[in-house]
């Protein structure tokens, strides 16, 4: 305890103490007074009783003694008279005695002051016979004899009073500080500790066994409203913590659960926003492996016995059904659910979405496509979650329980419905992926097919004149680059006019053809273009060859469109002039240079009588010329 508080007990106790002090004083003056009452009165009795004792013996005395005495005044008989009054002043308690005669005679014995003396006794002496007045006889008593026994008697009862009195102070005082003043301390403490931070520890106050309407008990009263409100307020304190404690855990409960949710649910999200980037990365044809590893990982996690995902078919594809069974079951071969095979799955239900729970399985009917698929996989109950893509109804999926006893819990019809997402847009990727991919195909073909007709000669199937264009360019700047010689030939039919005049255009036609395949096999290498340049005017694009090379292979294709036996009318064969052109890489010449080149060779093999190779070579190169 602190000085300061030290202080204000002491202050406290200050306070009180007057009280308990009057309460002394009126005690001890109440008691002395008393006392003193009964010590007064106690030898007010004892004196009289004394004073009656002593009157009592002086009057037997003189009973005693009165008749011899009266008998010797009758007789006159001094000796006689003088022997009883000795004999009567002789007695205890007796402390003088006077005679007086009728005559006036005085006969004292001891002390003679007798009207002074309280305890005196007179008579008059008669006789007996005569009825005559003989004398008059007084007995002194002894009054130092009557105070010293009234001090002898009353002493005792004073000190036994003293002590009875003093003992009753006592005690009452003792009762006093057992009942008031101890009370006062108690109160004085009780004060002191009565704070609001320890109010629970402090004692209940003393409790006084009588009802004392006085400041002590209002002092009580008060303090115990004080204790009792203060405590109330404190226990009400208490419960509004306790109430606050135990919502704080509840709210700290519901809030770890709600986190643990949204932990499992982003774990959750995690994985199938892993397994939905898994899929753009995942071959057309794994799709469904794909889809089923998600269908595994959900079923394992949420603890469920299969999971179906079944597509409907389209236009595109038949149906398709994604499976995961806990055991490794599977479904009948001839399972088909079907866009509208759906037992029990109502319009409603595929319309919006809604899950659809199948409790019973035994009350499906046995030849459904969801009693085979819960016969099959061992199934006792099902939730269906349909799902579509772009107001498309795609599919459903079925989640199954082997124990009917289980329940869907609501976390996992959270959970389901993202699962059914994922399903439905890895569905329609797919989905979309195969048409995307037919349709490329399309394209590709058509853009082929295109690509063929822009660079390919309708009739003949080789190379057109654009295609032609092109790898003429492309194969002068290959031959500056590697410094290659590059041989172009210009094949012309001869009189070809009298072959369609001969034969017609179709027949015509088909020469054209024979000659370009002739060609065409002229042209096997990576760089070489067989083209059909005009109506019946070819070309020979050769890289990589000079001019003894060229010679001979013009030579070789000369022959070879002889060999085709393809006649005039006249029975001779039907052949090309050719005009070629050597491009050593060297020479500055542009693409209709070397064209014109092989022209004008064409034009000398023309009029140098037909049926003949002429091949030029650049004329600022070493060896420019018709060869
Ligand atoms: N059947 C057919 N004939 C064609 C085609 N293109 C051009 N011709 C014909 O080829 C002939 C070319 O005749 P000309 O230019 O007079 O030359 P030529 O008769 O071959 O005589 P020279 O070239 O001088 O030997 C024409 O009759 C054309 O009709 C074609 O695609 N099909």
């Amino acid at each position: 305890m602190s000085g300061n508080s030290s202080t204000k007990l002491s202050r406290l106790k200050r306070n009180f103490q007057p009280i308990a002090k009057r309460l002394n004083k009126v005690l001890l003056r109440i008691g002395g007074l008393f006392m003193l009452i009964l010590i007064v009165a106690y030898a007010g009795i004892v004196y009289f009783d004394i004073s009656s004792g002593l009157r009592t013996h002086l009057s037997n005395t003189v009973q005693d003694h009165g008749p011899r005495l009266t008998a010797a005044l009758w007789d006159i008989d001094p000796t006689t008279i003088n022997e009883e009054l000795d004999a009567l002043a002789a007695l205890p308690g007796i402390v003088g005695v006077v005679l007086i005669t009728p005559s006036g005679a005085r006969y004292e014995r001891g002390l003679s002051n007798w009207v002074e003396n309280k305890f005196s006794y007179s008579v008059a002496l008669v006789h007996k016979n005569s009825s005559n007045t003989v004398g008059t006889l007084s007995l002194i008593g002894d009054a130092s004899a009557v105070w010293s026994q009234l001090l002898s008697r009353v002493l005792p009862f004073f000190i036994a009073q003293i002590i009875l009195v003093l003992g009753i102070l006592l005690v009452l005082q003792w009762l006093l500080r057992r009942v008031v003043v101890r009370r006062l301390d108690a109160l004085t403490i009780h004060t002191h500790l009565l704070q609001a931070n320890r109010i629970e520890k402090v004692p209940a106050p003393p409790a006084f066994a009588t009802v004392v309407q006085d400041e002590l008990d209002c002092l009580l009263e008060g303090f115990s409203s004080l204790q009792g409100n203060v405590l109330k307020n404190e226990q009400e304190r208490e419960q509004l913590i306790r109430a606050l404690a135990e919502s704080r855990d509840q709210l700290e409960i519901e809030v770890a659960q709600r986190t643990g949710e949204t932990l499992y649910l982003s774990g959750f999200l995690h994985m199938l926003s892993k397994d939905a980037q898994r899929y753009l990365d995942l071959p057309l044809d794994q799709a469904q492996f794909g889809l089923e590893e998600t269908l595994a990982q959900t079923g394992v996690l949420l603890g469920f016995d299969a999971l179906v995902a079944v597509c409907f078919s389209d236009e595109i594809l038949p149906e398709e059904v994604y499976l995961w069974h806990k055991e490794g079951r599977k479904l009948r071969a001839d399972f088909v659910l079907g866009r509208r095979a759906l037992y029990k799955l109502s319009e409603y239900n595929l319309n919006h979405q809604s899950v659809f729970f199948i409790d019973t399985v035994d009350e499906l009917d046995a030849g459904c496509g969801e009693a085979v698929l819960c016969r099959d996989l061992n199934l006792a109950k099902l939730v269906a979650l349909p799902f579509n893509f772009n107001a498309e109804r795609l599919g459903v999926l079925f989640v199954g329980l082997k124990s009917p006893h289980r329940q869907y819990s609501k976390l996992e019809m959270r959970i389901l419905p993202m699962v059914v997402g994922l399903c439905s847009n890895v569905l329609a990727h797919h989905r979309q992926q195969l048409a995307l991919q037919e349709a490329k195909e399309a394209l590709l073909a058509a853009n082929a097919k295109l690509a063929l007709q822009a660079n390919h000669d309708g009739l003949t199937d080789i190379a057109n004149r654009r295609a032609f264009d092109e790898s003429l360019l492309q194969e002068m700047r290959r031959a500056t680059r590697s410094d290659q010689s590059l041989l172009l030939i210009i094949l012309d039919v001869d009189f070809f006019k009298q072959y369609n005049d001969s034969y017609g255009h179709g027949e015509g036609d088909i020469a054209l053809k024979k000659i370009a395949a002739i060609l065409a096999q002229f042209a096997e290498r990576a760089g070489d273009c067989a083209a059909r340049i005009g109506g019946e005017e070819f070309a020979l694009l050769l890289p990589h060859t000079d001019i003894r090379i060229g010679k001979s292979l013009a030579e070789r294709v000369r022959l070879a469109i002889i060999k085709l036996g393809l006649l005039q009318a006249d029975g001779q064969p039907l052949t090309v002039s050719q005009g070629g052109a050597i491009f050593s890489g060297e020479e500055e010449v542009s693409p209709a240079d070397f064209l014109r080149m092989a022209d004008q060779a064409l034009y000398r093999a023309k009029n140098g009588g037909r049926n003949q190779v002429c091949i030029a070579k650049m004329p600022n190169g070493p060896s420019a010329g018709i060869l």
